[in-house]
Parts: C-alpha cells; structure tokens; sequence
C-alpha cells in the first residue's frame, strides 16, 4: 500500500515546494545546466539520495515531494526542464486514488524516468505505471553515469518527439489549414490573393487534401466575409433532387412542392456558394449554373422569374474536369467560365515535413480520447508516415492517429498502431505476386497523379487503353474515375 502523505492531502513537502520555486526562478538563465525533477513520492527524501557525479555531468536537480510541487511546465513558459526522475522506491503497491494522481502528474508534459528499486519492477501497478507513463526506468542505486545517460535520452526525447513538442507546439496554419511547407506556404500566399477577387475559384486536388478548409479560408478572408458561406456536395444529392435544392421552386412546381422554397443560391446571397465535387452536378443543374455566371439570375424551379443573386461560386473537384468535359460528361463553356482561377490543392506526400506537424497536431486533438496517455509516435511511425502514399491524405492520417490513439498499448504510437506496419507475407505464387505487384505500382501511379488517367498511365510507361484494361482487371474502375463509368 503506498504511503504518500502529501498525495493523500497532508502536505510534507513544505520545504521541497519552496526549493522547487526558488530552483525554477533560478532554471532559465542557466546555460549548460539541464534541470530535472527529482520526484520523491514516497518515502524519506534523504534516502533518495542520487549519485553526486550527476552534478559533475551537468545535470541539476530541482527536488520536490509531491505532486502539487512538481513545476507546471506551461506555468514555466518555455518548456526548458523536461526531464524527470519519478523515484517510485518508497512505492509498494499505490492505492488507487494516489495512483490517478501520479498518472496525472507524469502525463503532464515532461519525459519522466522511473526511479525504482531491485524487484519493483515486477508488481503489476508499478509495471503499468512505468509502461504507460514513463520513457524509461533505471534501479536505484545505479551506477554513476547510467542515470545521467537515461535522464539524457528522456531529455533528448521530450524536445524532439515528445509530450513537450508534440502537444503544446502550436501548429503554423492558415484558418485551421495546417501545414507548414513549401507547398503550403505557397498555397497560403495563393488563398489570400484570391480571397481579394470576387471571381470564380475551382479547387482541384485529390480526395482528403483540404479543398473544403480552402474554400472557407478564401470566403472568410474575402470582403464576402459576413454573409453567408453555403456548401453543397454535388455527389450527395440524387440528380432529381439537386436542382431544387440549388435554386430553390415554386409553390406547386411538383407533387408535393406545397409552398414556395428557396435554394441555396439564394441562401449564398451576399456570401459564398461552395460547390464541391462539381464534377457531378447533372447536365439540366450546369445550364442553369452558367446561367448565373453569365447574368448573375437564377429561376425557381416552376418559376419564371428571374431572380438576382449576388454570390460567389467556389467549386472543387477531384476528379479531372478536362476529361469529363472530353466524356461529354461536362459541359465546355461552364468548365471555362469555372476554372477562371484554378487552384491545385497539393497532396500530402508532396508536403515535405506537414506529414509529421498533421500527425502531431491530430495526436494533441484526439489524445484525451478514451483516456489515452499516449505521448508521441515511435521513430518506426514516423518513418512509416513518411513512406506511406497517403491515398486519402489528411483525412486518411488523421482518422489512423485517431484510432491509434485509442489502440495503442504503449506510451508512444508504433508503426503497427497505425495500421502501417508490414503485414504477415503470406504465401503467395509468383503469378500471384507478379499480380499483387501491379496492382499496387497502378493504384500508386493513381494516387500520384490524383487519379488522372492520362498522368498515371505515361508514369506507369503503358498507354491509356491499356491502364484501363488493367484497371477493369483489378477492380479499380470505379476508384479512379470517381464515377464506375467510361
Ligand atoms: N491542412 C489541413 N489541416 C488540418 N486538417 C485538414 C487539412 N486538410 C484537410 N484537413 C481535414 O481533413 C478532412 C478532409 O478535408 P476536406 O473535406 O476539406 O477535404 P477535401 O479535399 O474537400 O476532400 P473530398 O474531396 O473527399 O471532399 C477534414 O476533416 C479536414 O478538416
């Protein structure tokens, strides 16, 4: 049963609090001098006693004995102690409340390293502990030097991966946009040029990449700002039922329609009408589209008068519009009038850095989820992050931090959290590896060249007649196109 009167609410750390304080004044004009906590939390401090030569390797602690001294890292502002040393010695099997409060303690923003003593380490509450919390653990006494390198590593760990960067750094971003490369960056300038234009704005880039978050950046920082920004997914809506939903109909236009309704054209007046997935929107809903763009009036459904709309079309796409436009599947003039500015949303394995920020960022938003304690990714994840193709991009790693914040075992998330681990190779004959092999190097070139056929099959070396051939050999048709058709 552990016996920390100071985690139990009797405070014996008086003394240690006030050392804490005076020390942490004292932390961040000292160069050359790593502070760590030395948190003793049961037991006589004296008898916690560290090796001496810790001072001799640059190493200085900052003593407390109990989890209300323990410095606030936020409190501190810059994050400049983040190591710790949680000396469990006097711990022989903590009651459960002293044990949530240690937990929140050590989940606090700093790699901690158990300190424990011979055999501790095998009573399952202290295992647990030290697994889910800690970088590391060390038995006390140690030899001189040992502790110094482990306190290093965990300092070392907090400022490149850990608690410390990931979940307090706030990410660089533009309206929830994040991302910080040059790819972004350059996109960033391009949003804020385009915001000042009243024009039409299509958005290309593949499925996940942010075309939406684009789209609501553009209207919030356009003059258009404080109407209304009304979006509409052209793929979600029956074709029968797009064209009133858009421009709205009149009372008796059909069965059903008993009073007058407005579209969301309407709803868009004096703001902005985001247009997603245009690529689907039916041949009678594009004329009536050009109409707008060509007077700036819309008509009812059943009506016939011609109303004046003041709103700005933004649409997106991923699928290629020039194609569709060849397919017959689009119409030319409209495909010309939209693409008066073009913007080309870049796709996540082109943003050299943002894979890791993004991964980061999701991490700190969804850590709290089912009471995870989870504190970073593994170098093995963040090495697969970086070879993954990202076929769904953003939305695609988001949703994989997401699910292995709430799986992951461990303090850190693994490659195997993340789904991206090397399966089992199962036994396979060469015809079937031969297969598997272009399978996987077609849908690549797909997700490469954001699913345009053309792009895909020149990277590929093959001709368009024959990727689709394939394609139709390893269901992937419907994958590509977006549509199942052509
Ligand atoms: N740069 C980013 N930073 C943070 N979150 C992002 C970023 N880009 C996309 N997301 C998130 O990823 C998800 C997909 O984004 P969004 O819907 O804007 O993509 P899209 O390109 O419009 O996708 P689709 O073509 O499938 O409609 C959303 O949850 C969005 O918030």
């Amino acid at each position: 049963m552990l016996r920390d009167p100071a985690l139990e609410g009797v405070d014996t750390g008086r003394e240690a609090i006030c050392r804490g304080r005076v020390q942490r004044r004292r932390m961040p004009g000292c160069n050359g001098v790593r502070d760590f906590i030395h948190w003793v939390v049961a037991g006589d401090r004296t008898a916690a006693t560290l090796p001496s030569s810790l001072g001799e390797r640059g190493w200085r602690a900052c003593v407390v004995s109990s989890a209300e001294a323990v410095p606030d890292l936020s409190a501190d502002g810059g994050g400049h102690c983040c190591a710790g040393l949680v000396d469990l010695r006097g711990c022989h099997g903590p009651a459960p409340a002293s044990l949530q409060h240690i937990r929140d303690v050590l989940g606090s923003g700093r790699a901690w390293v158990a300190g424990l003593s011979p055999g501790q380490v095998r009573l399952d509450v202290v295992r647990k502990l030290v697994r889910d919390h800690c970088h590391d653990y060390v038995v006390l006494p140690c030899e001189d030097g040992l502790l110094a390198t482990v306190l290093g590593h965990a300092h070392g760990m907090a400022r490149l991966g850990g608690r410390d960067d990931v979940l307090a750094a706030p990410a660089p971003s533009l309206d929830g946009m994040i991302g910080d490369s040059a790819a972004m960056q350059l996109l960033y300038r391009h949003l804020r040029r385009v915001a000042l234009t009243g024009a039409p704005v299509c958005i290309g880039g593949e499925t996940g990449t942010g075309k939406e978050l684009a789209a609501a950046a553009i209207h919030r920082h356009s003059a258009r700002r404080d109407g209304a920004l009304v979006v509409i997914n052209c793929g979600a809506i029956p074709d029968s039922l797009l064209q009133s939903e858009l421009f709205g109909f009149e009372r008796g236009a059909f069965t059903g329609a008993i009073q007058r309704k407005r579209g969301r054209f309407e709803h868009a007046d004096g703001g902005t009408l985001f247009l997603d997935e245009i690529g689907d929107l039916p041949l009678e809903s594009q004329a009536s589209l050009l109409r707008f763009l060509e007077q700036g009036t819309i008509q009812r459904l059943g009506g016939h008068e011609d109303i004046a709309v003041d709103a700005r079309i933004i649409c997106a796409t991923h699928v290629d519009l020039g194609e569709a436009v060849e397919r017959g599947r689009f119409r030319d003039d409209l495909y010309h009038r939209l693409r008066v500015i073009e913007l080309h949303m870049p796709p996540l394995r082109e943003r050299d850095g943002d894979i890791a920020l993004l991964a980061a960022w999701a991490l700190a938003r969804h850590v709290g989820e089912g009471g995870s304690h989870v504190r970073g990714f593994t170098l093995d994840a963040l090495r697969a992050m970086h070879d993954h193709p990202w076929p769904g991009n953003i939305r695609e790693l988001v949703n994989r931090v997401r699910q292995a914040v709430v799986m992951a075992e461990g303090p850190r998330i693994t490659a195997r959290d993340l789904r991206l681990a090397d399966a089992p190779v199962a036994m396979q004959t060469l015809g079937e590896a031969r297969s598997e092999g272009e399978r996987v190097a077609i849908e690549r070139a797909l997700a490469r060249n954001g699913r345009r056929l053309q792009a895909a099959a020149r990277d590929l070396g093959i001709s368009r007649v024959t990727l689709y051939r394939l394609m139709n050999r390893h269901g992937l048709r419907g994958q590509a196109d977006g549509t199942g058709t052509g």
